[in-house]
């Protein structure tokens, strides 16, 4: 009998695995090393790439926040206009020049027109018809049905909504003195309220009803799960592998919520024969004209709940982010509370002597609300991809070339808290923005609603909604912080898209 040398056997092919192995993990690195070698080939100033995350390890493993990892690329650049990053092994530019800044945002815009993030519409068809979201035609024809609700007379429209839930923010606060509240989480009452009811009428008096389903959805937007979050991290860094992944962005829970309440809303209107002024209406008025044409319906359900979730989704945490910052740093900061307080009692006492106009022309509570984004924009930085092929040149004559598909970075946080710009910046002098000391900085070396054709259209809305809060604020409490911070504020790097503190926002409300 015939012995088989099996132990011979094993082994040849177990080395032929180990060799193959060996083999792809080398040709692997080789890849790696030429791709991450791209900005280095073109001769551009660049941060070392490292396995695998390339530049940006701490914002994947959320160690850090993305506004705290771009200004320590931005720093690390030193005096270059702009630098080569790496977002995993893909090659992004970082722009650190506001007169570069304003070329990809107005000048080259037809070289910049796309956000370079990834949403797929088949997966999360909510959010891929938010404007933020959209490309090329699509992007122009989706802010083409959310900027005419927009506009100042529209605004104007939403101040009675507006005030009434300044009147449930005091009540609440009334019957919470002496308390520290948390801000962010105050506002976000406030902003759910007013985003609803000018989205579609909906009054949820969130102060009252903390658990309304109003509320639950819009914390409830993106639900944390590793799922939800790697869809999230591709969007924003990895389009590429977020297409090939097709996970979720939004959870279905709030899709469904969303679609219902429209549902819903559409039919009691139907039914009631009521006509309101809110964002959701002039969706219904544009299917009712088509059928009285004869013609089927612009908008399904299911576009008119996405169209009307971008005024929530764009709104209401962006705003909430905001308020909650404008009264922490007024807690912290007693004589700007004070100088605001003084400007608004010329105005008058109480919120219905604040007209529209008179929000506006109050210059102080603008300087208040400038410095507050400049300190603490809501989102921090931006990221354009190059739609076709482009050479940038900046003031110093350095020039770059930059390839179709190129993601293109724009680190706001960074310029806003630059001391070149702003000398001193983590102190907060609302009198950074008079007249005379904005003329002395370049105009993009503050961009907290971006800018040239897809800047923020919901800036004027949004002004108004904060102003009136801080008016309802001020004019009856006195504000004071938990603690008086040592060092920079701890900020939460598990928010992706946010700039948002780790431990909340803490002020006590007292009566004046
Ligand atoms: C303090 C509040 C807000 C801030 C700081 C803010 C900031 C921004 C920024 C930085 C952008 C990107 C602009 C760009 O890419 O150039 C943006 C886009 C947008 N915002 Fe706002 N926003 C605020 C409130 C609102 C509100 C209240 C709405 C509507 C109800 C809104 C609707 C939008 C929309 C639809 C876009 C997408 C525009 C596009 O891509 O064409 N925003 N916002």
């Amino acid at each position: 009998m015939r012995i088989e040398p099996t132990v011979g056997k094993n082994l040849g092919a177990k080395m032929i695995v180990f060799q193959i192995l060996f083999a792809s993990c080398l040709l692997i690195f080789i890849l790696w090393k030429w791709k991450v070698s791209y900005w280095q080939r073109r001769d551009i100033p660049c941060i070392e790439a490292k396995f695998p995350f390339g530049s940006i390890a701490d914002i994947v493993l959320m160690r850090k926040t993305i506004g705290e990892v771009y200004d320590e690329i931005y720093y690390q650049l030193g005096d270059a206009p702009f630098g080569g990053i790496y977002r995993f092994w893909w090659p992004a530019l970082f722009v650190k020049d506001p007169e570069l800044i304003k070329t990809v945002f107005v000048k080259e815009f037809p070289s910049f027109h796309d956000n370079d993030y990834y949403v797929n519409p088949d997966v999360d068809p909510i959010l891929g018809l938010n404007p933020f979201n959209s490309k090329g035609e699509k992007w122009k024809y989706s802010r083409g049905i959310v900027t005419p609700s927009l506009t100042i007379l529209k605004t104007k429209m939403m101040l009675p909504g507006i005030r009434l839930v300044c009147q449930q923010m005091i009540d609440y606060l009334n019957s919470h003195l002496g308390e520290h509240l948390e801000t962010y989480e105050l506002m976000a009452k406030y902003s759910t309220d007013v985003v609803g009811c000018s989205a579609y009428g909906m009054y949820g008096n969130s102060f009252e009803h903390p658990d309304s389903t109003l509320r639950q959805m819009s914390s409830k937007m993106f639900d944390g799960s590793l799922k939800g979050n790697i869809a999230l991290l591709c969007a924003l860094y990895a389009p590429k592998l977020g297409s090939i992944l097709k996970f979720k962005i939004l959870t279905e829970e709030v899709n469904e919520y969303f679609v219902q309440v429209v549902r819903k809303a559409v039919e009691q209107r139907k039914d009631t024969n009521t006509v309101r002024d809110d964002f959701l209406q002039s969706l219904i008025n544009e299917n009712n004209e088509a059928e009285a044409r004869g013609e089927p319906p612009v908008f399904s359900d299911k576009e008119m709940a996405a169209h009307s979730m971008t005024f929530f989704l764009d709104g209401f945490e962006t705003t909430a982010i905001l308020l909650g910052f404008i009264l922490y740093e007024l807690s912290l900061n007693a004589l700007p509370q004070e100088k605001l307080r003084q400007e608004l009692l010329k105005v008058g006492t109480s919120l219905d002597e604040f007209e529209f106009d008179k929000i506006h022309e109050a210059e102080y509570l603008d300087r208040v609300v400038m410095e507050t984004l400049r300190m603490h924009p809501s989102g921090t930085s931006f990221a354009r991809s190059c739609t076709q092929d482009i050479t940038l040149r900046s003031a110093d004559g350095r020039e770059v070339f930059v390839e179709k598909g190129t993601p293109v970075i724009l680190p706001m946080y960074s310029v806003h808290n630059d001391s070149k710009y702003f000398p001193n910046p983590d102190v907060f002098d609302p009198e950074r923005f008079t007249e005379e000391n904005k003329a002395t900085r370049p105009q993009f070396s503050f961009f907290p609603f971006g800018g040239g054709p897809r800047t923020c259209p919901g800036n004027k809305f949004a002004m108004t909604m904060v102003k009136l809060a801080v008016v309802a604020v001020v004019l009856n409490f006195s504000l004071a912080p938990r603690e008086i911070p040592r060092g920079k504020l701890e900020l939460d790097p598990l928010n992706q898209f946010f700039h948002t503190a780790k431990r909340g926002l803490w002020v006590k409300f007292d009566r004046l």
